[in-house]
């Protein structure tokens, strides 16, 4: 068999463009659904109302349909009396008008009398007999909606293209419209492949993941207008891959893959999607997303979508949906916001970047933070608001540099929380008891990054605990740093107990940071930057002046000292998967991973709030929980008591030492 040389790599407009030139994607046609078959369909025409809402002049209240200059001067004080000279129900024909001094009563909902031209409530009158003495006056119109006030006949209210919602239904009831015109959606057949992807839900053995990426095109799919269909992994085999694909051609207008090197599968999906089609990218400048295959045969569609989750999504974004959009018909105009991007960008020049971002409201307009580099990330599926595209000849995106974002849903509300900083576990309690966690934007960058971004205005809250290596003080020494004073205010927060993690039972014994220059242990350290790391190194340069070695030596000496990580858990997974004999983190990782722990000290865990966001509602709210006894209390004789401390001062100002 021969083997094929890559074709050029396209970017993603060409491979939109290639493909639409080939397929001429257009919806497959238009049926007729009922009302509740409709949600989610794609309006195949537009609509224009074929009656008037309301059908009808309609009273808005019970009471008593008048003539408003009959009643003109009446008040409280000299109300007006008029004859009630007949009722209407709802559901009925009023058979009668309104005389000069003359009043009808009307039930909500019922049609209003001919020369009537208000309605006033019932409440406002006193009935004896036929009689009623009116307390109020009435305006022309009030209390009356008139025919077509709401929607006149006629009028065009909705588009095609549009993705019906619940609302759109309710509008189309109101008008009567109980056959919808959708169009037929098209098929697809999903499938998965690599000998590591493991049904979610059954047990995880080593090398193993989940598969994301099935259930990720599927439900994309379907929310573009598709019926797609995931029909599990695919096989190693070139016969029953053929046989697979070929066969779904018969009933499908699309076939998805995705992943697909680790098995060297990817080759043979591409050899199928050339016998059957013709393959028009294979390739994209693109990163992620350099490893797409798309075949056209006739109007069908072949796709191979890259393995790691978000080079799939993005690809599916970018890619994709402009193109199956044309099949279901949906009409979306492309949203996009202006941001600015806070931090610099640096990219290798001749691919175009698709960088995930999430967004945060600042004075100057948004900030478009990106949220991961890491094509394998799952949680920048969630963390992210939109995308930003680098174009190809740029080698750095400076910070402050004007970019567009194409977003991924609706934009952040003005009112969403902007924790951008450290991550802790009792954090993410409080926001949860708080209900905070609802309208709330967790950023884990880290400490330091979340100084930054309050320097730049961007972050409401900046959980820290960055340890000044000269003083040895948590956090306050960084306002004067950061040239942040009378900007912003260190609220104290809560003691983490941060210490040693070991294997389960302390195999070697290691009782100290002493121990960490032992040939037979290997650490795991955390980045530079972060509160632990200073502390370790504060420590390692204590010992090592002691024993008269210079600090500049501690990398031959520490072994695995520069295998540095970026979280707490890391910390614990590299010693729970033996990468490592120690490191230093918070106690809680330790036991949630049911590691070996000694306590070394505890870890001032602060909050850095802008003085600006100080009254922001939800800022309070999450300061008044640390000290709020029935959520705290909770929380701390549950599992986090013996790793957690909320100090006398907790939830008030820090001041510089
Ligand atoms: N030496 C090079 N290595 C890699 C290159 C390169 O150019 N030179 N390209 C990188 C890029 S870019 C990507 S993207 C991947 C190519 O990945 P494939 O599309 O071939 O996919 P796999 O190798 O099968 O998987 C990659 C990764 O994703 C995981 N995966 C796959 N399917 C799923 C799924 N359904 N659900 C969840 N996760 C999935 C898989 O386990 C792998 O971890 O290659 C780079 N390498
Ligand atoms: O294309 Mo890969 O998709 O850069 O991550």
């Amino acid at each position: 068999m021969s083997r094929k040389i890559f074709h050029t790599l396209l970017s993603v407009r060409e491979a939109v463009e290639e493909v639409v030139k080939r397929v001429k994607p257009a919806p497959k046609g238009v049926e007729e659904v009922g009302l509740e078959e409709a949600l989610w369909r794609i309006l195949a025409e537009d609509i224009y109302a074929p009656v008037d809402h309301p059908p009808f002049d309609r009273s808005e209240v019970d009471g008593y349909a008048v003539r408003s200059i009959d009643i003109e001067w009446s008040d409280e004080l000299s109300p007006v009396e008029l004859r009630v000279a007949g009722s209407v129900r709802v559901d009925e024909e009023p058979g009668i008008a309104c005389r000069p001094g003359e009043a009808i009563e009307v039930a909500t909902g019922a049609m209003v009398p001919m020369d009537c031209d208000s309605i006033v409530m019932e409440e406002y009158t006193e009935r004896t007999g036929e009689v009623i003495k009116v307390y109020r006056s009435t305006s022309p119109g009030e209390n009356i909606s008139t025919a077509g006030s709401d929607v006149s006949a006629g009028d065009l209210v909705l588009l095609k293209g549009t993705r019906l919602g619940h609302e759109h239904i309710a509008l189309l009831a109101g008008l009567g419209v109980g056959r919808i015109p959708v169009y037929v959606k098209p098929r697809a057949a999903v499938y998965s492949t690599g000998d590591e992807i493991v049904e979610p839900g059954e047990p995880l053995s080593a090398g193993k993941v989940y598969d994301v990426n099935g259930y990720l095109v599927t439900s994309y799919l379907r929310e573009l207008g598709v019926d797609a269909v995931f029909k599990g992994r695919l096989p190693d085999d070139y016969e029953i891959l053929r046989n697979t694909i070929e066969s779904d051609l018969g009933s499908y207008d699309m076939v998805f893959t995705s992943g697909g090197t680790s098995a060297g599968i990817r080759d043979l999906v591409y050899r199928v999607f050339e016998e059957l089609g013709e393959v028009v990218v294979h390739g994209l400048k693109t990163k992620p997303g350099k490893p797409t295959v798309i075949a056209v045969s006739g109007s069908r569609l072949l796709v191979g979508l890259p393995g790691f989750p978000l080079s799939c999504y993005m690809i599916l974004r970018g890619v994709v949906k402009p193109i199956v959009s044309l099949m279901t018909g949906l009409r979306e105009d492309e949203r996009i916001v202006e941001a600015t991007l806070p931090v610099r960008v640096r990219k290798q020049v001749g691919k175009t970047w698709l960088i995930p971002v999430s967004l945060v409201e600042g004075v100057n307009g948004y900030s478009a933070y990106p949220v991961s580099f890491s094509s394998g990330s799952i949680a920048s599926l969630i963390y992210s608001d939109g995308y930003v595209e680098l174009p190809e000849d740029l080698d750095t995106a400076e910070a402050g540099s004007r970019v567009r974002v194409y977003l991924f849903r609706d934009p952040p509300s003005p009112g969403r929380l902007n924790i951008i900083g450290s991550n802790d576990p009792l954090l993410m309690e409080l926001l949860r008891a708080t209900r905070l966690a609802y309208s709330s934007r967790v950023l884990n960058t880290g400490s330091l990054a979340g100084w930054h971004a309050v320097a730049r205005g961007e972050a409401d809250i900046a959980p820290t605990h960055l340890l000044d290596e000269e003083t040895l003080v948590y956090n306050t020494p960084f306002l004067k740093k950061f040239n942040l004073e009378g900007k912003a205010v260190l609220i104290r927060g809560f003691d983490r107990l941060i210490g040693i993690v070991t294997a389960p039972g302390n195999p070697k014994k290691i009782e100290g940071i002493e121990d960490f220059l032992r040939s037979d242990v290997r650490i795991v350290n955390r980045v530079r930057g972060s509160g632990i790391r200073t502390y370790l190194d504060h420590h390692l340069k204590k010992i090592l002046s002691e024993r008269g070695v210079p600090f500049t030596r501690v990398r031959e000496l520490v072994k695995g000292y520069t295998y540095e990580v970026k979280t707490h858990t890391a910390v614990a997974l590299a010693v729970r998967q033996g990468r490592a004999d120690a490191g230093i983190a918070v106690g809680y990782v330790a036991e949630l991973f049911n590691l070996g722990f000694k306590p070394l000290t505890w870890e001032e865990y602060d909050l850095l709030v802008p003085v600006e966001k100080q009254g922001k509602p939800g800022v309070r709210r999450l300061i008044d929980a640390l000290v709020n006894k029935e959520i705290i209390e909770p929380l701390l004789q549950g599992k986090y008591g013996r790793y957690y401390r909320i100090p006398v001062n907790a939830g008030k100002p820090k001041h510089n030492r």
